[in-house]
């Protein structure tokens, strides 16, 4: 794979220091702030993942807002997590079943995964993929979580959708267990105005109350702080007024969809996370976790998939 391509302006070798334009749809390999991959489009497109928890960070086709949002207030800072875009829950969520797991959501999110393919056809189709790995040898000795795997994620940026798919195999001698989410933030232009259809007679257990068994009545709507852990295997719809737009979110291999803002008090706790920016997102996660975990005899792959589509 090459490891660099052109910026979008490179200096002619041998000539006056006049500066040629390249094609406008460019990807390179960055450090900034972590090491990625970014591919930027002729208006204001731009795709962006990094290689710690191989977390998209940006997803805004050319001519749109960002669909993927991401903090302001984010550490950046190798082995901290990333606060917004597409943080990759695994091997547990949240603290665990128990309430007993650190760091919050496993441990692959902190991690720098090997980038092992990107295939580049934005001149032609405005598309891009890029597929990382990551297996036990990487993640050194986990008392928490002490079993052979092989992970591989692709993220695949297009000007419709962003698809992505984790696929976690058993490469070891007994049977595994492990949660796993694809925990999406996604940008809304103002979040107590968005309704989110597709959950109606779900049941949910609410982190917020602790209620266990609520069951969701119409569309769901966002009015205080918000994080509940629907059993749906279904596609939800975001609209959003602000933006007059509408965010589709499919999945497969999810036993739940996790509904997440933490609204004034819980942004304003949070170092990571703008005391404002809570009106601004809204994460939309495929999962299974608590009860639904995945278990996996060996030699068996789970693969977790989940599209976001700007419609
Ligand atoms: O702050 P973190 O570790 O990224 O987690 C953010 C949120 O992630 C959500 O998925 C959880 O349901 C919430 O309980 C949690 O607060």
């Amino acid at each position: 794979m090459a490891r660099m391509r052109q910026r979008t302006r490179t200096r002619l070798a041998g000539r006056s220091p006049q500066l040629r334009e390249v094609p406008p749809m460019a990807y390179e390999i960055t450090d900034n702030p972590l090491r990625g991959v970014e591919a930027k489009q002729s208006t204001n497109g731009h795709y962006g993942i990094f290689d710690q928890g191989a977390q998209v960070w940006s997803w805004q086709p050319d001519g749109t807002e960002p669909v993927i949002w991401m903090s302001a207030k984010s550490w950046f800072a190798e082995g901290q997590p990333i606060r917004g875009g597409v943080p990759i829950c695994f091997p547990w969520f949240g603290p665990g079943r128990n309430g007993d797991l650190y760091p919050m959501h496993g441990f692959a999110r902190l991690q720098n995964w090997h980038m092992s393919d990107v295939k580049d056809t934005l001149d032609r189709d405005g598309r891009f993929i890029v597929e990382y790995t990551l297996n036990e040898s990487m993640t050194g000795d986990q008392a928490q979580w002490p079993y052979p795997y092989k992970a591989s994620f692709q993220a695949k940026f297009t000007p419709e959708y962003l698809g992505l798919e984790l696929r976690v195999e058993n490469v070891g001698t007994e049977e595994i267990v492990f949660d796993e989410a694809l925990h999406t933030y996604l940008h809304v232009g103002d979040v107590s105005r968005v309704s989110i259809s597709g959950l109606e007679g779900a049941t949910y257990l609410d982190k917020v109350s602790g209620a266990e068994a609520e069951v969701q009545s119409g569309d769901l709507t966002i009015t205080a702080e918000t994080d509940r852990v629907y059993a749906s295997t279904g596609e939800v719809v975001i609209h959003d007024p602000a933006l007059g737009r509408d965010l589709i979110v499919s999945k497969s291999g999810s036993a739940q969809t996790v509904v997440w803002n933490p609204w004034v008090d819980k942004a304003a706790a949070m170092p990571d996370f703008g005391d404002d920016e809570w009106h601004q997102m809204l994460c939309v996660e495929a999962a299974n976790a608590l009860d639904e975990p995945v278990v996996l005899r060996p030699g068996e792959v789970h693969c977790l998939k989940q599209r976001i589509t700007l419609a």
